[in-house]
């Protein structure tokens, strides 16, 4: 390798390491904003959802910390329309506040990273590092970099280590399905009626703490195509690329019904996706009832 492609390898994971380490400082503020930002906004996000003031705060705290890192050369969120730019190397895609209709019944919430080398929209095969952060009993972030998960606790946004080599549980145990049984398609519902008489419900309305379950007890995360919304609900930039990212590091699988989230591209920004995450087995289950 040439002295400066090594040279700027290594600008670049600096680059990755002052995102994590920035994500994981600005935790405290979020928390804060949950407490104190309870409110609904006046706005809606662009793919329609109602914005609460704390998910605006988030966002607007993220942005502003991320692009003052010299390497990051955009910011792209669920809750802003266009790309905000820069000058550097990595553009970075964010769910400021993930689950934040669980903000009213205090239940589990999250924010989702992800960091690309080329600007959203953009493939997740671009993907160079992603996780999030889960704001429950505890703040604990999730870090997938280098084919490794890691899970930290955070501490007034300082990080410590509690998992060097998160891995999907070879025998699965939960399932969360998202969408309502009445709004399934023909496809998906005799395969998740299967399942569900295997294994235990764990749905909590924040992606983010029910995909730390498939992490913690192997199973199965999907929000699917429904009969009235064949795209599903979750955003593929901000949500399916990340945790298709970390799933996939950490030895499941991902999908869309048809492929690997991961080699899927969106047409614009702010594109929907059907979206299955867990255990090799019952992802393969799910593909062959719903491609047909
Ligand atoms: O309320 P539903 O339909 O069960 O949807 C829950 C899903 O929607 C989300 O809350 C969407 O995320 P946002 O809160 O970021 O919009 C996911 O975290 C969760 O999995
Ligand atoms: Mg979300
Ligand atoms: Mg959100």
């Amino acid at each position: 390798m040439s002295e400066s492609l090594d040279v700027s390898a290594t600008n670049a994971d600096a680059t990755v390491a002052q995102v994590i380490d920035t994500i994981a400082e600005t935790t405290p503020d979020v928390r804060t904003a949950i407490f104190t930002e309870r409110g609904h906004s006046e706005s809606v996000n662009p793919t329609g959802d109602a914005q609460l003031a704390a998910d605006l705060r988030a966002d607007e705290l993220f942005e502003e910390r991320l692009l003052a890192i010299d390497g990051v050369a955009s910011y792209a969120s669920e809750e802003r329309e266009d790309v905000t730019t820069s000058t550097g190397r990595l553009h970075v895609a964010m769910d400021p506040l993930d689950g934040s209709s669980n903000l009213e019944p205090n239940s589990g919430m999250g924010s989702i990273f992800s960091v690309y080398s080329e600007q959203p929209p953009t493939s997740g095969r671009n993907l160079v590092a992603a996780g999030f952060v889960v704001y429950g009993p505890v703040t604990s972030m999730v870090v997938a970099r280098e084919g490794r998960v890691r899970e930290y606790l955070l501490e007034d946004g300082d990080r410590r280590l509690v998992d060097n080599d998160v891995t999907v549980p070879e025998d699965p145990t939960v399932f969360g399905f998202g969408g309502g049984v009445d709004s399934w398609t023909d496809e998906f519902e005799p395969v998740a009626e299967s399942i569900r008489e295997e294994l235990k419900l764990r749905y909590g309305g924040a992606m983010v703490a029910d995909i730390n379950q498939v992490l913690t007890y192997g199973g199965v995360f999907a929000y699917p195509a429904l009969q009235s919304r064949p795209e599903g609900k979750l955003r593929l930039q901000f949500e399916g690329h990340p945790m298709a990212y970390v799933v996939e590091s950490a030895g499941g699988r991902s999908s869309n019904g048809d492929e690997s989230l991961l080699g899927t591209e969106p047409d614009e920004l702010h594109e929907r996706t059907p979206l299955y995450l867990g255990n090799d087995s019952l992802i393969d289950r799910i593909e062959s009832s719903v491609e047909q």
